[in-house]
């Protein structure tokens, strides 16, 4: 149903300072998300308003630039760094006589080009027939006869009832799939709560270096490169840590900044996983000047997702562009680690961030060594089940001895639940 771009395409970017800061975009993140989608950018227009313009969401003046612009350089689109209202883009492409891609379009069409698991397929289609819904609207027949152009092509006249149609009936089927699927999951997560295995979530600013340490920590092939959005959906491995056991990493989607409104239910379907997590590893790219920013803007996301009451590793990466900066970690009073410095890059301090991850687990884990009547065999099920044991034995009598490890809250569970006796069976805690 889309028409896809080709890569290498030619397009002028438009970036407007604002007085006020809450609507301040940054330019050199627009360049990476261009060059992201694998657009080549050929000019960039930039200016400064009080207020975005009705008609062009920049002055007349300013309108005239960037078609002069498209004009002189030959370019076959136009992105701005913004969110333009459908009438603004209409008329700014009569103007320019090409495409004209805001925020949004390019945002979902990263997403849709980095999709990978079923669910983040419909989410964003879902999202790109959302928006291209809201533009279906008399007026695009300047559009007809034009070819090439990345993102959505606003069909003709003639066409537009049907596309209507199309466009409701699509959007109806996707809803019903994605219910489904979502429901399939949520029996897949339970199953994992049972398990209690615990969660590590990867979070953090986009290009932080998430997956390339989720790559060190699992020697899994996945997808790290110089680019946004490498990660759309979570990526799961089970990783072994010593003395806790098996522990589930789960790799992310990198925030950004201004996230449009439209695409936040997409952007979260994502990070269902972070809100179930134990434990978060926040990733941040130390190099980065704006570190600061980025840190506070991925804390507002985990607020608004309730994910921000999870204990938080912080991951100080990329320490190998910094100078005298070691791996280490770093602890708060009570000794528990806050921060760990390291490259995952080089693979330097890897270890280091295993063996805090394997602390701040089991800093709410318990230890029993637990003899147990043959006549509770049913404990043996549940032990298993729970994934808990780390070793096990039979004494003389025929009591099965076993070492158990887990989150103390799950231990008080069991005594409630499974057997109110369990504290009885502990020959050493
Ligand atoms: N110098 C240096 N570069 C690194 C380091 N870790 C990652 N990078 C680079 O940073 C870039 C982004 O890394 P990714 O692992 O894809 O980042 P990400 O956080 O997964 O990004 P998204 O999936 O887009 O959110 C890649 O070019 C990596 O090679 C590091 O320790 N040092
Ligand atoms: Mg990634």
């Amino acid at each position: 149903m889309f028409d896809r771009y080709e890569a290498g395409e030619q397009a002028v970017l438009v970036h407007v300072e604002f007085a006020d800061e809450n609507t301040k975009e940054d330019l050199l993140e627009l360049q990476l998300l261009v060059s992201s989608a694998g657009v080549n950018a050929i000019d960039v227009v930039s200016g400064s308003r009080q207020a975005p313009h009705p008609r062009y969401f920049v002055g007349s003046g300013k309108a005239e630039e960037i078609a002069n612009a498209v004009r002189t350089q030959q370019a076959d689109i136009v992105i701005f760094n913004h969110s333009l209202s459908p009438s603004q883009e209409r008329n700014l492409e009569a103007l320019c006589k090409c495409r004209v891609l805001d925020r949004t379009g390019l945002i979902l069409d990263i997403f849709a080009q980095r999709a990978r698991t079923h669910e983040g397929k419909l989410q964003v289609e879902l999202a790109q027939l959302r928006h291209i819904s809201t533009r279906l609207i008399r007026g695009w027949t300047h559009l007809d006869k034009q070819k090439g152009g990345i993102g959505l092509r606003g069909p003709g006249e003639s066409q537009l009832e049907t596309d209507r149609r199309l466009l409701r009936a699509r959007i109806k089927s996707i809803l019903r799939r994605l219910e489904k699927v979502q429901k399939q999951r949520e029996q897949g997560r339970r199953a994992r709560i049972r398990a209690e295995i615990p969660t590590v979530s990867l979070v953090g600013y986009t290009n932080a270096g998430k997956s390339t340490l989720f790559n060190e920590m699992t020697n899994a092939a996945v997808y790290a490169a110089d680019q946004l959005f490498a990660t759309l959906d979570p990526t799961l491995r089970k990783i072994q840590l010593q003395d806790v056991g098996s522990a589930i990493l789960a790799d992310t989607v990198g925030f950004i900044r201004h996230l449009p409104h439209d695409l936040i239910a997409a952007f979260k379907a994502t990070l269902q996983e972070t809100q179930q997590a134990n434990l978060l590893l926040h990733v941040v790219d130390y190099s980065d000047d704006q570190f600061r920013e980025n840190i506070d803007q991925v804390n507002d996301v985990l607020q608004e997702i309730d994910a921000d009451e999870i204990q938080q590793l912080v991951v100080c990466n990329k320490i190998d562009r910094m100078e005298g900066v070691d791996a280490k970690i770093d602890r708060n009073e009570e000794g528990v680690p806050v921060r760990v410095w390291l490259s995952a890059q080089q693979g330097v301090g890897v270890d280091l961030l295993l063996q805090a991850i394997t602390e701040c687990l089991s800093e709410n884990m318990v230890r029993h060594c637990l003899s147990i009547p043959s006549s509770k065999s049913n404990l043996r099920g549940v032990f298993f089940e729970m994934n808990c044991i780390s070793s096990e034995s039979y004494s003389e009598e025929g009591n099965w001895l076993v070492d158990v490890c887990m989150e103390e809250s799950d231990w008080l569970r069991l005594i409630k639940r499974v057997d109110e006796n369990l504290e009885s069976y502990v020959i050493k805690h």
